[in-house]
């Protein structure tokens, strides 16, 4: 399922929360829509999936508009989270698979694959309240997708879980992409967009700053982040044509530089008869591509 945006506005009143917006995900795609709080991503989810109307633009999925598709291929975790708090983990996705249209063996053969994956086979009888706030996070995610929806929404999947489940959702979203599904999703660590997704866009105050594919966004800024292990001081460093900035980050130093032509020449001269440990010359990462374009007050 192709979904696109075309010239999407949303306006509360005279307030425009998002303007604009424009971008395609594609069958297969993990897509992320990222930008600080109150940039309009949950508002885009809504919109995408019909549960607000946008004010002007158009939405479709596969060319058709969103009211005219089977609502089953549909997944969602919204940004509030919420399961029933009685109700046992294994009776919570029952019910939310039965509520989807699955049943019998293929509805149990999914329960015990996501509840292994997520390791949450020791709570599988417990009620949900007992349950700590990352593995309740964990079955509202199972229950999001238990139905084998076509095209997964996840607002803010990653908020609150610790490195350990962070890296089984990241492992568990791969094995839906693996399997077809289309994923959108927001986060605000920059480091699971980057190891994720394919494309993303970047919202700042409902407007995209940028939409397309990761590897072209690092490519519009080069690569310009040199990361040096050497005895050569910094006070050299900082003298050699072509170096913004050196900052010392524990035993290496990481220079900014005007552009990746400087990189050459620094090679040659911290070389020059002396052993370097470490020289690798990189693209900025999304955090850093993040803050600059988004940072900074444009008021
Ligand atoms: N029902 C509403 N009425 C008026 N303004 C709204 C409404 N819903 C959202 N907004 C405003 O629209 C803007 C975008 O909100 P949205 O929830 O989409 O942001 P977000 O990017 O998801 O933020 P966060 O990262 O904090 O979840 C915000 O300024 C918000 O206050």
């Amino acid at each position: 399922m192709t979904l696109a945006l075309k010239h999407v506005v949303k306006k509360y009143k005279d307030f425009t929360a998002v303007n604009d917006l424009n971008f395609t995900i594609d069958k297969g795609e993990i897509f992320g829509l990222i930008g600080q709080n109150g940039a309009g991503k949950t508002t885009t989810f809504r919109m995408i999936l019909d549960l607000q109307e946008q004010t002007e633009g158009s939405i479709t999925w596969d060319g058709s508009p969103i009211k005219k598709i089977n609502r089953d291929w549909l997944g969602y975790l919204p940004e509030e989270r919420g399961i029933f708090p009685q109700m046992k983990v294994e009776d919570q996705l029952i019910f939310f698979g039965k509520l989807r249209g699955m049943n019998g063996n293929e509805l149990k053969k999914e329960i015990d694959f996501w509840i292994n994956r997520f390791e949450l086979e020791e709570k599988r009888h417990d009620k949900a309240e007992t349950l700590s706030k990352g593995n309740q996070q964990k079955v509202q995610l199972i229950a999001s997708f238990i139905h084998k929806p076509k095209f997964l929404i996840l607002d803010e999947p990653f908020s609150g879980l610790d490195p350990v489940n962070r890296d089984l959702l990241k492992n568990a979203i791969l094995l839906l992409k693996e399997k077809g599904v289309t994923i959108l999703f927001s986060s605000h660590q920059m480091d699971n967009v980057e190891e994720l997704c394919d494309h993303l866009c970047i919202l700042k105050r409902g407007v995209s700053l940028f939409s397309g594919s990761l590897l072209d966004l690092k490519k519009q800024y080069g690569k310009t982040k040199l990361s040096i292990r050497t005895t050569v001081p910094k006070s050299e460093l900082e003298k050699m044509a072509g170096v913004k900035e050196v900052k010392v980050m524990r035993d290496e130093y990481v220079l900014t530089l005007m552009n990746e032509s400087f990189a050459k020449p620094i090679f040659e001269l911290i070389s020059n008869g002396q052993y370097i440990e470490k020289f690798s010359l990189d693209y900025l990462s999304l955090d850093e591509i993040f803050k600059d374009k988004v940072g900074g007050n444009d008021e």
